[in-house]
């Protein structure tokens, strides 16, 4: 909290004292109608010309101050994120996009500027007038003009507007790496974009509105609070409401401004003012370790994760997999397996099945047939789906695409599927092929077998071995993970020993192999049926249902626009192990929330032993032993205490917006350790802040004299 961050604030705390957001924190309302009727009080006293009015003209300035001082709190929380919205917004300048209109030749002719199988027409139109839907064409040097997956090709992108990363990125039509980002620019290549997000609802709009605060919403347990502080608020205002009739104080003191000063003494004044700013300093702190959250309520939830679900692909590995290698059964010849997968593979468009077709062709690309030519109008293209596990074509009896071979059908895929896919054929899986799909597999590797299929038998013809590759430091995060007490579970579409090899490699707890998107969110469900909070962390569109589940479901930034719509947190980093910052924050705002709350009530316990004595003393002689602060007058005491409860707003604003200091101990530990500090200081306080504060207040004559 520096001197510039306080004064910019300023204005917006201003602002903030309008009653209709006042309202919104039932205590610092209080505190502002309580400001009204002792000014009222004032300008009367000032105007009869009484001698009190001294006293509660001071006083009331201080309960102004207590307002103003819970609304900077909160302007200041707010305005951390201003500068970032600001360099954000410039990223969103207005671009023009080449948009795709009407197809000008039917799909199969051959022509210049083919997309596929079809030759289209452009316009250039304004950015902002993209609906969803609209496709667009980005090349090297463009500005992406809205969110959208890659529907066709694959470019290096520089995201750098957004992550702050500068490594440029791999966006590919396809996998798990298609989504791209407004604002975002193209460096090479050239790229085929289907929008999904309108002018004004992007990713980057959200996360401006994110950091800024606008779109915030209060969460359960800021609500569960506020409930409790009211209800206090009004304990205190029925318990301050008879004490009137015996107020008979010292020095005729003004009954309403004493009463007033009191009960914002003793209503939890210093939590009330600082909840917002508590709440929005840890959705900042996740900003700016690259996490959006679309929600308060998941950064706190994140606090009490115990387990972790983790897809494999694109999350714990990099998520590029390449085939790097062609094996084939006995008695098959290699070309023939080469030429089969590729075959297999030509309308493939996941990084999978263009990885076999480049393998295939080999960097010089001679040999192959055009794919076009293959895929004419009645071949039927079975794409790839988490379900099947398998892709592939299916071609017209005397297709020219495999002359001397009777293929009806071409399939390539996960070893299970297509094992079981050839035995209902009448295939089977020779023994040579299993043994090479478990060595593929120990290594961690994907193995995917081809088969054909010429209306009469399957024939598996051999085995393509995909490699992916772990990210670095999952192990020892995963034991740190596993040192808080959060059990990992990695959840794949892969096959069981493959799994078994990343899980091993991973350092994940347990592992669920062979899962189908409905299989993620059966395991989700019970896990949260057996009473745990989960987390999830994925890339896929695959990935989505369960994302959308989880308790916190945090997508990488690398993977698909369904991942991340599906999800409440995006980890613009794209690493799963981001979860430990997370629950970090998490427990560290509400540790900081309980601390504070705890040191607010204690602290109004201790204001009431401090200055009722003091107070009450003339009333009842019996009270002036309890004393024992030894406070100079009846007004002094008052005042000491008003000005003290508005410091320890001002005091406490750093610790609210940093947080309290948050160690990896059970979440138990932390709290009792905390709540045993907190309490305590709580209790202390006020008598050593009150006694000092009164020491300089009874230099003022007027209010010394008893
Ligand atoms: N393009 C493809 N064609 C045929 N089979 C594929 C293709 N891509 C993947 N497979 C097979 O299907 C399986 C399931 O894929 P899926 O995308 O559902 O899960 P995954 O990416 O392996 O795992 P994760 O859920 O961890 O991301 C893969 O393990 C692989 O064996
Ligand atoms: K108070
Ligand atoms: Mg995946």
């Amino acid at each position: 909290m520096n001197l510039n961050n306080t004064l910019a604030a300023l204005p917006l705390a201003f602002r903030k004292l309008d009653p209709r957001q006042m309202i919104h924190s039932p205590v610092m309302f209080t505190v502002l109608i309580g400001s009204i009727v002792c000014t009222a009080v004032s300008v009367q006293q000032l105007a009869i010309g009484s001698d009190s009015a001294v006293f509660s003209i001071i006083v009331t300035v201080w309960l102004w101050l207590t307002v103003l001082f819970g609304n900077l709190s909160e302007a200041i929380a707010e305005g951390r994120g201003k500068a970032q919205a600001d360099s954000l917004r410039a990223a969103r300048t207005s671009v023009m996009a080449r948009r795709r209109t009407r197809a000008l030749v039917p799909a199969g002719a051959s022509g210049a500027g083919r997309e596929g199988n079809a030759e289209y027409e452009e316009e250039l139109v304004p950015g902002t007038d993209l609906e969803v839907g609209d496709i667009v064409i980005c090349e090297a040097g463009d500005l992406i003009p809205s969110d959208g997956d890659v529907i066709e090709g694959l470019a290096s992108v520089d995201e750098s507007a957004i992550t702050g990363e500068s490594a440029p990125v791999i966006r590919e039509s396809g996998g798990d790496r298609s989504s791209v980002t407004g604002g975002t620019m193209v460096l090479s290549d050239r790229i085929v974009i289907r929008i999904t997000a309108a002018s004004g609802k992007t990713f980057l709009d959200r996360m401006i509105s994110l950091v800024e605060g606008a779109t915030r919403q209060k969460t359960p347990n800021e609500i569960a609070l506020n409930v409790l502080l009211a209800s206090l608020t009004i304990v205190f205002v029925v318990a301050v409401m008879t004490l009137a009739p015996m107020a008979n104080f010292a020095s005729a003191l003004p009954t309403p401004v004493v009463l007033v000063a009191l009960l914002v003494c003793l209503i939890p004044t210093t939590i009330g003012a600082l909840v917002p700013a508590i709440g929005i300093a840890g959705m900042d702190r996740l900003i700016q370790r690259n996490v959006l959250a679309t929600s308060g309520r998941a950064v706190e939830t994140a606090g009490d994760i115990t387990t972790l679900l983790l897809d494999k692909t694109g999350t714990i590995t990099y998520g590029n997999r390449r085939a790097v290698a062609f094996i084939a059964a006995d008695g098959v010849n290699q070309q023939l397996l080469i030429e089969t997968a590729r075959l297999s593979s030509l309308a493939d468009e996941t990084p999978e099945g263009r990885s076999i077709v480049d393998l295939a062709e080999g960097p010089e690309k001679q040999a192959a047939q055009d794919a076009t030519a293959t895929l004419t109008p009645d071949v039927d293209v079975i794409e790839f789906s988490a379900v099947t596990r398998m892709s592939g074509l299916n071609l017209p009896v005397g297709h020219p695409a495999n002359p001397g071979h009777s293929i009806l059908e071409v399939r390539k895929g996960a070893a299970s599927a297509v094992e079981h896919y050839a035995k209902e054929r009448g295939g089977f899986l020779p023994q040579e092929l299993e043994n090479a799909v478990q060595t593929i597999s120990g290594t961690g590797g994907t193995p995917l077998l081809v088969a054909t299929y010429d209306g009469e038998r399957a024939h598996v013809l051999g085995v393509v071995h995909l490699a992916d590759v772990v990210k670095p430091g999952m192990k020892e995060r995963f034991a740190e993970l596993r040192a808080m007490g959060i059990k990992t579970i990695m959840i794949t579409g892969d096959n069981k020993v493959t799994a078994a090899a990343i899980a091993a490699e991973a350092g994940v707890d347990d592992f669920v192999a062979e899962a189908t998107p409905e299989d993620k969110l059966a395991v989700i469900k019970a896990e949260q049926e057996a009473g745990r909070l989960v987390a999830m962390t994925g890339d896929g569109t695959n990935d989505a249902p369960a994302l959308a589940a989880a308790d916190v479901g945090v997508a990488m930034n690398s993977g698909t626009s369904a991942a991340k719509e599906a999800a409440n947190m995006v980890d613009l980093d794209s690493d799963p192990t981001k979860l430990i910052d997370i629950v970090g924050i998490g427990k560290q705002l509400l540790i900081t929330r309980g601390s504070l709350t705890t040191f607010s009530v204690a602290n109004d316990v201790a204001k009431y032993f401090a200055i009722v004595p003091a107070l009450f003393a003339a009333t009842f002689p019996g009270l002036g032993l309890l004393n024992i602060m030894g406070l100079a007058s009846p007004e002094s005491a008052i005042l000491s205490a008003v000005i003290f409860n508005a410091l320890v707003i001002v005091a406490l604003v750093p610790l609210a917006l940093r947080g309290v200091k948050y160690r990896a101990v059970s979440a138990a530990k932390a709290l009792s350790r905390n709540l045993l500090i907190f309490g305590l200081g709580g209790v202390i306080a006020p008598f050593i802040g009150i006694k000092l504060i009164d020491l300089l207040v009874s230099l003022i004559p007027t209010i010394a004299q008893r």
